[in-house]
């Protein structure tokens, strides 16, 4: 695991590409390696709902991706499995506030970077209590990739955070895409974060050169 300063986070956040195998059309290995060449500055393991690999098969897939993004030089994030990403030294750990506490990811997880999902004012002041070094917000738009996601919040939530002087690093996430990415970013992001509009796309890396050119 590498250990990343705050400024160095920040930068990651801007083009974060979040998926899993149930996520994509061709081979998880061959999407991630075109995302990277597309631009993506950060990625996140999430092997989460029908039909995703479990156990061993999960394991092996994360420990390829792992590969990948370490050859780039790209931080590695597991979603939701804090043990997984202990046991594979990952770079960090993103959850939300359905799974364990952050204070306690924190204290197994202590030089990883930890991000949290947050809905409320209240979430955020307490998940950067608890040692958050990023928050994800969402849904901004609609999406089609995650079954129990919350109701739309729209670029307020964002805009809202800022206001209220939430000032660490905000990546917006749900329904981003290059026609809308720029909008979340002049809301007071510091980036996005996707599945769909990249893992989904016909061109993995056309997909990603287009978002990185609405992010920069
Ligand atoms: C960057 C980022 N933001 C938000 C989420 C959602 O996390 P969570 O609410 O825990 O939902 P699941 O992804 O676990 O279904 C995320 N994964 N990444
Ligand atoms: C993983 C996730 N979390 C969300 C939240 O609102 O917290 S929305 C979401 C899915 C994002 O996928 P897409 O880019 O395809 O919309
Ligand atoms: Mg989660």
């Amino acid at each position: 695991m590498t250990i990343y300063r705050q400024h160095e986070i920040e930068e990651f956040l801007q083009l974060y590409f979040i998926m899993g195998s149930t996520n994509c059309k061709k081979d998880p290995v061959y999407v991630l390696k075109q995302a990277i060449e597309g631009g993506i500055t950060l990625f996140q393991f999430r092997e989460k709902g029908v039909g995703s690999l479990e156990g061993l098969k999960k394991k092996k897939l994360a420990e390829k991706l792992h590969r990948v993004c370490k050859d780039a030089g790209i931080p590695f994030i597991i979603n939701d499995d804090v043990e997984l990403a202990v046991e594979l030294d990952a770079d960090g750990i993103h959850i939300g506030q359905e799974d364990l506490a952050a204070n306690l990811v924190r204290e197994k997880a202590a030089d990883m970077i930890l991000g949290v999902s947050t809905h409320t004012i209240g979430e955020a002041e307490k998940a950067i209590e608890d040692g958050a070094d990023y928050l994800g917000l969402g849904p901004i738009y609609p999406t089609i990739s995650k079954d129990d996601a919350r109701e739309v919040s729209g670029l307020t939530i964002i805009e809202n955070f800022r206001k209220n002087g939430i000032t660490i690093p905000i990546v917006g996430i749900g329904g981003i895409t290059s026609a809308n990415a720029r909008d979340v970013i002049q809301a007071g992001a510091n980036g996005i974060s996707l599945i769909s509009a990249i893992a989904a796309a016909d061109d993995v890396k056309k997909a990603s050169e287009d978002l990185k050119r609405a992010v920069i």
